[in-house]
């Protein structure tokens, strides 16, 4: 852990160490002596709203932003919780455009 990560709320060290990991761009870390655990470059958050129907409002705002882009989450919503991972498939780890969608999240996202 960076010593830049230590004392940031969550979502900004996560920013932080994806941005720091773009440096390399697309660098995936994938563990080799692992027993078959799939390691992976992903971002992750989980998001909380009052009701399904807001979780659903925002998801639909993700997935328009998301053609825009042509960049789509892996995600899971059950009721009012919205788990989302941001990861590059054609690069196999993360790029500027989970960076940029991530931040998109962020602006539109419920505050803590
Ligand atoms: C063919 C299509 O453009 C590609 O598969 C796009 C679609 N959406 C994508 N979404 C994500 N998260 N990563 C990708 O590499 C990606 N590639």
């Amino acid at each position: 852990m960076s010593v830049l990560m230590c004392g940031l709320r969550p979502c900004n060290r996560v920013l932080i160490r994806s941005s720091l990991m773009l440096s390399g761009l697309c660098k995936n870390h994938s563990s080799k002596e692992s027993s078959h655990w799939l390691d992976r470059d992903a971002i992750f958050k989980e998001l909380h709203f009052k009701t399904f129907n807001q979780a659903f409002g925002f998801m639909s705002r993700v997935a328009l932003q998301a053609e825009k882009m042509n960049h789509h989450p892996e995600w899971f919503n059950v009721y009012n919780k919205v788990q989302i991972t941001l990861t590059t498939h054609d690069c196999g780890g993360l790029s500027k455009r989970d960076v940029k969608m991530a931040t998109f999240i962020d602006k539109i996202a419920p505050s803590d």
